[in-house]
């Protein structure tokens, strides 16, 4: 990482991951859920290019989000539940294939939630690790249960390649910037809840509105 760049910091992800759950955990803030999607592609980025396909797509995913906070409808995208009301009222969603909204903000928040659950899994397969548990593993057996089921074959073969150069489990905790191992897997602790609550929260929403499966 050049020294220019911020270093991440999984405290700074967590803050975000909490601070987008408002109204009793009913809905979600766009603008911090996109800040703890920031500061993990941070992250990955401190983890070498061999991950730079998959930053590109959810850099990329992240400013077509941007784009929508910070154009005239801005305040339609204030927050998950106010999005979708707004898309699904104004025909903004191609619901069967691609068509005249391909970067709906429905389809591309879709892509994030279903990284979120991957992410989920590895968070907690990090948390209750061992010394000896190779993070390529976690994150592996994490991708393959939950994001790999919505990729073609070469982007899982790709990914599961780019799993096995991960650092090993020691470095991978210093990199996260926390202090300790016990320090590290407490705040993992601590995280969980929140990135689960907002997983939950938008699954229950886009299942509603019958939105899970956007092209
Ligand atoms: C506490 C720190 C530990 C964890 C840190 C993790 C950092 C992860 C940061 C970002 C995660 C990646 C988000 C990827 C979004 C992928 C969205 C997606 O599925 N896109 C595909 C479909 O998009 P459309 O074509 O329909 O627009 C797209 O085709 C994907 C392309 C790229 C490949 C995605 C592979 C995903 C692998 C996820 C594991 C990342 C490994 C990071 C290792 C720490």
């Amino acid at each position: 990482m050049s020294g220019t760049e911020e270093k991440f910091s999984l405290r700074e992800v967590l803050v975000s991951f909490k601070s987008c759950l408002v109204d009793d955990d009913q809905d979600v803030l766009v603008e911090h859920y996109l800040k703890g999607w920031k500061g993990l592609v941070r992250f990955m980025n401190s983890l070498g290019t061999v991950f730079s396909f998959v930053s590109k797509d959810a850099v990329s995913k992240i400013q077509i989000m941007e784009n929508y906070l910070s154009g005239e409808q801005g305040e339609r995208y204030r927050t998950l539940q106010s999005m979708v009301e707004y898309e699904l009222s104004s025909n903004l969603v191609d619901l069967n294939k691609r068509d005249n909204h391909p970067e709906s903000g429905c389809r591309t928040i879709l892509r994030l939630h279903r990284a979120l659950r991957w992410l989920q899994l590895f968070l907690e397969k990090l948390r209750t690790s061992t010394e000896d548990s190779k993070t390529s593993n976690l994150c592996a057996e994490a991708y393959n249960d939950s994001l790999a089921n919505y990729h073609p074959w070469i982007i899982r073969k790709t990914a599961n390649l780019a799993f096995m150069v991960l650092p090993a489990r020691n470095t991978f905790f210093e990199v996260m910037n926390v202090g300790t191992t016990e320090e590290v897997v407490d705040m993992l602790g601590e995280a969980m809840p929140y990135v689960s609550n907002v997983y939950d929260f938008t699954q229950e929403l886009y299942s509603q509105h019958n939105l899970l499966d956007l092209p």
